[in-house]
């Protein structure tokens, strides 16, 4: 099993935190606070791995993923929209152990070759899909972390949230030999954690909320009768 998955299975918390420069709405989410000392205090918080936005739609770009790799020792996951194996070349480099493909933005036959460039790299692909017949799409899904993402990424994750998505396809992921589902986008409250977990959810990921939280160790604290 991947180091990756290894680590979204073994992590104390079943949240993965997100390091992401600005909002959908374009706002900053940093504030003047460095996006090295937010993976600091997410580890010690007790994440076992981190998401990293080098998306320009988010402000993001490779340096901070570097910064971030270079100074945490969380394995940590490349969130930008990966079309070419020469990306998830540099994504290793620059010291990446997990590289996000975004079904609904690559047609099949691309998805699969670049699931299988990045399992050769030693990258574990963290697939986001929205439906059944994109999951179908996804082959090795056993060594694959499948997220299902509760918002649309074509609207630039601007409209509303439906985690009940993330509720109704949990059976289909599991059928597909995920060992570790994740639901990721839009989960505002630790209420939702809990409820997604309690669903079956190995972990959630977390990005503007957490961002936004006056004290964001609190927020992942919030975890009674959530069962790891
Ligand atoms: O900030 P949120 O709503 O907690 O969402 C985090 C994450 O899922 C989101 O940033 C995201 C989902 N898919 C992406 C693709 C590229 C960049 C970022 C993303």
């Amino acid at each position: 099993m991947s180091g990756f998955i290894e680590a979204v299975l073994g992590a104390s918390i079943p949240v993965i935190p997100e390091v992401k420069m600005q909002g959908a709405d374009g706002l900053s989410l940093l504030g003047n606070r460095s996006p090295v000392a937010i993976a600091a205090a997410y580890q010690s918080a007790g994440a076992g791995c981190l998401s990293v936005v080098t998306g320009r739609w988010f402000g993001g770009d490779l340096r901070l993923l570097a910064d971030i790799t270079a100074r945490c020792e969380l394995p940590v996951l490349q969130k930008d929209f990966l079309t070419r194996e020469s990306q998830l070349i540099h994504a290793k480099e620059v010291g990446a152990a997990a590289v996000l493909l975004t079904a609904a933005l690559l047609p099949g036959r691309v998805l699969a070759s670049l699931v299988d460039k990045a399992l050769l790299l030693g990258l574990t692909p963290f697939v986001e899909v929205v439906s059944e017949a994109e999951i179908a799409a996804v082959p090795h899904a056993a060594e694959c972390v499948l997220a299902v993402n509760n918002k649309d990424i074509r609207l630039r994750e601007r409209g509303p949230a439906d985690l009940g998505r993330s509720e109704r396809l949990l059976p289909v992921l599991r059928a597909a030999g995920c060992r570790a589902p994740v639901s990721a986008s839009g989960i505002e409250r630790p209420e939702q954690v809990r409820r997604l977990v309690d669903a079956g959810y190995t972990a959630v990921l977390v990005g503007t909320a957490l961002l936004r939280a006056p004290n964001a160790a609190a927020w992942l604290s919030y975890r009674a009768g959530v069962p790891r």
